[in-house]
């Protein structure tokens, strides 16, 4: 479907969902239907041709770890099967570059609702700060859905999902006493997390909107607590 080359189609997606991360809620009504601590959880609900697409924006803030080290987590397929809960099947399907990987991934089915699959690009890179030119602290991962011609969709038993999904992270440090080294206490790092997923086929509204206030912020926590647990005892990765 897209005229222009992966590169091409990989840095317009990924400059959108930047610009888009950063403007905060921006119009429209977003509903807080998720607020513990410092995580924060806001939805806007949006229909199109009667299936949910409503679009998600999560921020967080995670002491003791680096953007970088959230986006290594997030991105590298090693690491998935030990906190996406609700994966039955990933597979690398294109190993485009070392910051660009094809994913085909086959979520659990959730009863009654049909089960589904996705195929998307992940692309992690690190991201210019506006208001300071020489600071490299700022890192994203985004994931796009794709076509892709040996994974057609709806073959089998899954309904292709459709889904735009971005990991924003900026890393936050307290500057420690006049000579010592930063430790992981001085640092923290900002989550801005972005989804919007479109089903694939028809699902009742409620029942959709049922599964993401209960998944979504699961899966927030439990991946930011995942990359704490590997972060702690390790240096820091900048
Ligand atoms: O951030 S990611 O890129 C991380 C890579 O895995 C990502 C996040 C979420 C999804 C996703 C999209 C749709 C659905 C379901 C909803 C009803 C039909 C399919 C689910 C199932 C429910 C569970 C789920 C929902 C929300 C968050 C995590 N789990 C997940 C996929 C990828």
């Amino acid at each position: 479907k897209s005229l222009f080359p992966l590169s091409q189609q990989i840095q317009k997606v990924v400059s959108d969902q930047i610009r888009y991360a950063r403007m905060g809620l921006g119009k429209g009504q977003w509903q807080l239907f998720a607020d513990e601590g410092e995580m924060k959880m806001y939805r806007r609900e949006e229909e199109i041709k009667g299936m949910v697409m409503d679009p998600l924006k999560a921020c967080h803030v995670v002491k003791g770890v680096t953007g970088h080290e959230m986006c290594h987590y997030f991105f590298r397929p090693e690491y998935r099967n030990d906190w996406e809960t609700t994966l039955e099947k990933m597979t690398v399907a294109e190993t485009i570059s070392e910051d660009t990987i094809i994913f085909w991934q086959i979520h659990k089915s959730i009863w009654p609702v049909t089960q589904r699959d996705a195929v998307f690009w992940s692309h992690m890179t690190q991201v210019p700060d506006p208001s300071d030119r020489d600071a490299q602290n700022i890192w994203i991962v985004v994931n796009n859905s794709t076509d892709l011609d040996a994974y057609p969709p709806n073959q089998g038993k899954y309904l292709r999902l459709f889904l735009t999904v971005c990991m924003l992270c900026q890393t936050l440090v307290t500057p420690p006493k006049q000579g010592t080294t930063i430790t992981r206490q001085d640092i923290a790092c900002k989550i801005t997390y972005c989804s919007v997923v479109n089903p694939g086929g028809w699902t009742p509204s409620s029942l959709l909107r049922t599964i993401y206030k209960r998944e979504y912020p699961k899966f927030l926590k439990r991946f930011t607590s995942y990359v704490i647990e590997q972060c702690k005892n390790k240096p820091i990765m900048y």
